[in-house]
């Protein structure tokens, strides 16, 4: 089984992917920060820096597809992805060209091969959604500290979060889960975690009845 979470900046996606991963023993793939060549420059100079940032990214999301499918066919593992290739073209790419910040052509040439990589790869069976509004993004961007997403403004995090309201408003790929996270501190308190496992343990019930 293939799960993925989803959710704006700072919303908790990484700490609950490896929550979870640890409490149903699942493979965890993981959104690379450190890694990543262009992410310090493109907080810099997004316009500059944008396209080459999304093609990166659309590429490592893409091998991890793959990873998803060989999991799938030789592993009995289910397996969780600390965010899609659907946000990247659905939200992020998207609002960048929005705001002027990528072209029409660079966007153009963007979706054209967005459009070719999805035609190989399925969506995840469960797509777990972390709702958090502005207040609590900025909280935990501040807390984690990386100095370079210091630049995000609160226009850039609102803009996403319309985004990802509207593409959660009209998924229809697969099971969707949606989880305010506004609330919670699944971190730090057992209880609300063992709320989330609960919600998650019902689709996986769900899931496992409609497959056998
Ligand atoms: N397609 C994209 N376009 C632009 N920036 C992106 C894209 N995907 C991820 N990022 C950036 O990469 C960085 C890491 O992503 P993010 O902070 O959302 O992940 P995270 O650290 O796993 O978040 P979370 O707090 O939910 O765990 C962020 O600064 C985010 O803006």
């Amino acid at each position: 089984m293939h799960i993925a979470i989803t959710g704006n900046i700072g919303a908790g996606k990484t700490t609950l992917a490896s929550l979870l991963a640890r409490h149903y023993n699942w493979e965890v793939l993981y959104e690379a920060v450190d890694d990543n060549p262009y992410l310090a420059d493109f907080y810099n100079d997004m316009r500059r820096w944008a396209f080459n940032l999304q093609i990166y990214f659309l590429n490592s999301r893409f091998a991890q597809m793959r990873r998803v499918l060989t999991v799938a066919k030789e592993d009995h593992r289910s397996i969780i992805q600390d965010r899609t290739i659907y946000e990247d073209a659905s939200i992020f790419a998207r609002n960048l060209h929005q705001i002027g910040t990528l072209s029409d052509r660079d966007y153009q040439t963007y979706r054209n091969v967005f459009e070719n990589m999805i035609s190989l790869v399925h969506p995840p069976d469960l797509m777990i959604y972390l709702r958090a509004d502005l207040p609590k993004l900025r909280r935990q961007i501040r807390k984690r500290g990386r100095s370079f997403e210091k630049a995000i403004s609160d226009d850039y995090l609102e803009s996403l979060n319309k985004l990802y309201e509207e593409f959660v408003r009209t998924y229809r790929s697969g099971e969707l889960l949606i989880i305010d996270v506004n609330q919670l501190d699944y971190h730090e308190r057992p209880d609300d975690f063992t709320m989330i496992t609960q919600l998650i343990d019902e689709r996986l019930i769900k899931f496992a009845s409609r497959n056998t």
